[in-house]
C-alpha cells in the first residue's frame, strides 16, 4: 500500500544528488503477492513517510515481505519530495522478529539462495538510502530485527524491559552467508 495523492509511477530521475533505481527493479520482477504487508504514509508537508510493518503475527520476514519492503522503499527513494523515512511495526509488542525460519527450513539451496538475496537486498537498499531513515522499535526485534534497524541511519527503542533486541541467530544454529 502507498498512500499518498498520485501513486508514483516508475520513473528515472535524479533527485537530491541520488541516482534513482531502474524502472524494471528486482524485487518488483518477483512480486507476486497481493496481500499487503506494508503501510506507508507520506506526508508531503514534512516529507517524511512512515512505513509500518503489518505482517501477523509478528512481522517475520519472510520473501513476500522482504520483496515487499524493498518495492516501497524504492518507491520512497524515487520520489524527490521524500527526505525520510520512520520504519516502525503496527504489532503489538513486536517490531519483527527476524527472518521468516519456516523460509529456510527444509527449503532447497536454490529457495534459500533466492531468500538470502532477498535478505541482502533489503539491508542494502535501506543501508544505502538517500533518505534519512529512522528505526522507531516498539517492540521486540531479534536477529534479523535488529540487523534491519541496524541498516537505519537512528534507532529509537521503546523502553519496555519486555522487549529485546539483539543478534541471537546463532542460537538457533543460523549463520549469514558472508556478502
Ligand atoms: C550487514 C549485514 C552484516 C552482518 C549480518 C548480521 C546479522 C545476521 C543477519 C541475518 C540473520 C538473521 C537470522 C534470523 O533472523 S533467524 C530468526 C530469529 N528470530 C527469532 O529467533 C525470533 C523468535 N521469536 C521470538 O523470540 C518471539 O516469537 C517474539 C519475541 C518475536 C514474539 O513473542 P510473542 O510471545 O509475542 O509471540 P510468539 O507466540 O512467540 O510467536 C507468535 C507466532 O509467530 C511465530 N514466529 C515467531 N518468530 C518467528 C520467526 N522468526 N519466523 C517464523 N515464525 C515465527 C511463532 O512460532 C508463533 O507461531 P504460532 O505458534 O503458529 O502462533
Amino acid at each position: 500500500m502507498y498512500a499518498r495523492s498520485g501513486l508514483l509511477s516508475q520513473r528515472s530521475c535524479s533527485s537530491h544528488g541520488r541516482e534513482c533505481a531502474t524502472p524494471v527493479l528486482a524485487a518488483q520482477r518477483r512480486n507476486n503477492s497481493t496481500a499487503t504487508k506494508i503501510a506507508v504514509e507520506f506526508d508531503q508537508s514534512t516529507g517524511v513517510a512512515v512505513m509500518r510493518l503489518q505482517g501477523p503475527p509478528v512481522n517475520s520476514l519472510s520473501l513476500d515481505f522482504l520483496t515487499e519492503l524493498c518495492i516501497n522503499v524504492e518507491k520512497l527513494e524515487m520520489d524527490k519530495n521524500c527526505r525520510g523515512l520512520i520504519l516502525t511495526s503496527s504489532q503489538p509488542k513486536v517490531f519483527s522478529a527476524g527472518l521468516d525460519i519456516m523460509e529456510i527450513y527444509g527449503k532447497s539451496p536454490e529457495r534459500c539462495g533466492e531468500f538470502w538475496r532477498a535478505v541482502q537486498e533489503m539491508w542494502l537498499k535501506l543501508y544505502g538510502s538517500s533518505m534519512v531513515t529512522i528505526a522507531a522499535i516498539n517492540g521486540s526485534s531479534p536477529a534479523g530485527g535488529c540487523l534491519m534497524s541496524m541498516t537505519c541511519d537512528y534507532r529509537i527503542m521503546a523502553d519496555n524491559p519486555r522487549y529485546s533486541i539483539g543478534l541471537n541467530e546463532t542460537q538457533l544454529g543460523i549463520v549469514a552467508p558472508f556478502w
